[in-house]
């Protein structure tokens, strides 16, 4: 009999809905992917920002992740906010014994401008988890804080994407543009080749939690078998309707629908 695809988000929480571990599952749900999690702290946000955080002890981290490796398949994983350092030691040494395609979603600061990550663990993500990546997915002010570098045009977000790649030893890098004008273009190199992702601009201010809805469908296709430039190609299409149909829901930056794909579900909404 065929196996159910199995992914596997590690990330914090958002009792919205919207972001974080939340629309991870939805996002490997939507797709089809059997969805399972690891909370690495809760997060007391909305729409408008972040209250407050209470970070998981390690300890109950690490014993998270082995109650899924040593029971599931895991055919795919993504990290998204991973607060601490020790943290991320303890998400090391496990992921060191696991066979998985890795997708990084380098999650920093939330929209709002909270920050989601102590500054002490930016630069172990950047030296000692970024080389075990199969795909990292920055916005453009993560990728200047992995590279040191300003990005500002097309051009500078290509080169940042093989500088992560080829100077950091990430597996391939996905720099996004939604933080740039114009059209909404997303640059893949994956060691050999630069490949664009592009579609329009859409107006609206409804984008919270667009990076871990992207992220994370990455992941469900990776779990699925997808090439890594398939499964890009098909997680911007989900998350671009994503944001064509999203929620005007709460007082800030509403969530994605993650119904917008499935068409006999949306329209009821519309
Ligand atoms: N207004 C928009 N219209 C269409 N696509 C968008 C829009 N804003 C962001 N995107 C796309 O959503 C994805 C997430 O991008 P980005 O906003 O840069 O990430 P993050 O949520 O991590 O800050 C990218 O594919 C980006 O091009
Ligand atoms: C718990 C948690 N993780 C990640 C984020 C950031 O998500 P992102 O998809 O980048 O969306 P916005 O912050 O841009 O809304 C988060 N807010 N919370």
């Amino acid at each position: 009999m065929k196996q159910i695809p199995c992914a596997l988000t590690i990330a914090g929480t958002d009792p919205s809905g919207g972001a974080g571990v939340q629309a991870d599952l939805k996002t490997f749900q939507e797709l089809k992917v059997y969805g399972m999690s690891a909370i690495t702290s809760i997060v007391a946000q909305n729409t408008t920002g972040v209250r407050d955080v209470h970070h998981i002890p390690v300890e109950m981290i690490r014993q998270q992740l082995q109650s899924v490796s040593e029971d599931m398949p895991i055919h795919a994983l993504k990290t998204g906010m991973i607060a601490q350092k020790n943290m991320m030691e303890a998400f090391k040494e496990w992921l060191e014994k696991v066979d998985a395609f890795y997708v990084m979603d380098p999650v920093m600061v939330a929209q709002s401008g909270d920050p989601l990550i102590e500054s002490e663990s930016r630069e172990y993500l950047k030296k000692q988890l970024l080389p075990l990546t199969t795909l990292v997915t920055p916005n453009i002010p993560e990728a200047e804080h992995l590279t040191g570098e300003t990005i500002e045009t097309e051009e500078d977000m290509k080169m940042a994407a093989k500088h992560i790649v080829t100077d950091l030893g990430a597996g391939a890098a996905l720099v996004k543009g939604g933080h740039l004008n114009g059209k909404a273009i997303d640059y893949l190199f994956d060691g050999s080749r630069i490949q664009s992702f592009e579609t329009e601009r859409i107006d609206s201010a409804n984008t919270h939690g667009t990076g871990c809805t992207y992220s994370a469908a990455i992941t469900a296709n990776l779990s699925r078998g997808h090439s890594l430039g398939k499964a890009v190609e098909e997680a911007k299409y989900y998350v671009t309707e994503a944001i064509r149909y999203s929620f005007d829901l709460g007082k800030g930056n509403g969530p994605t629908n993650h119904f917008a794909v499935r068409e006999e579900v949306f329209n009821k909404w519309l």
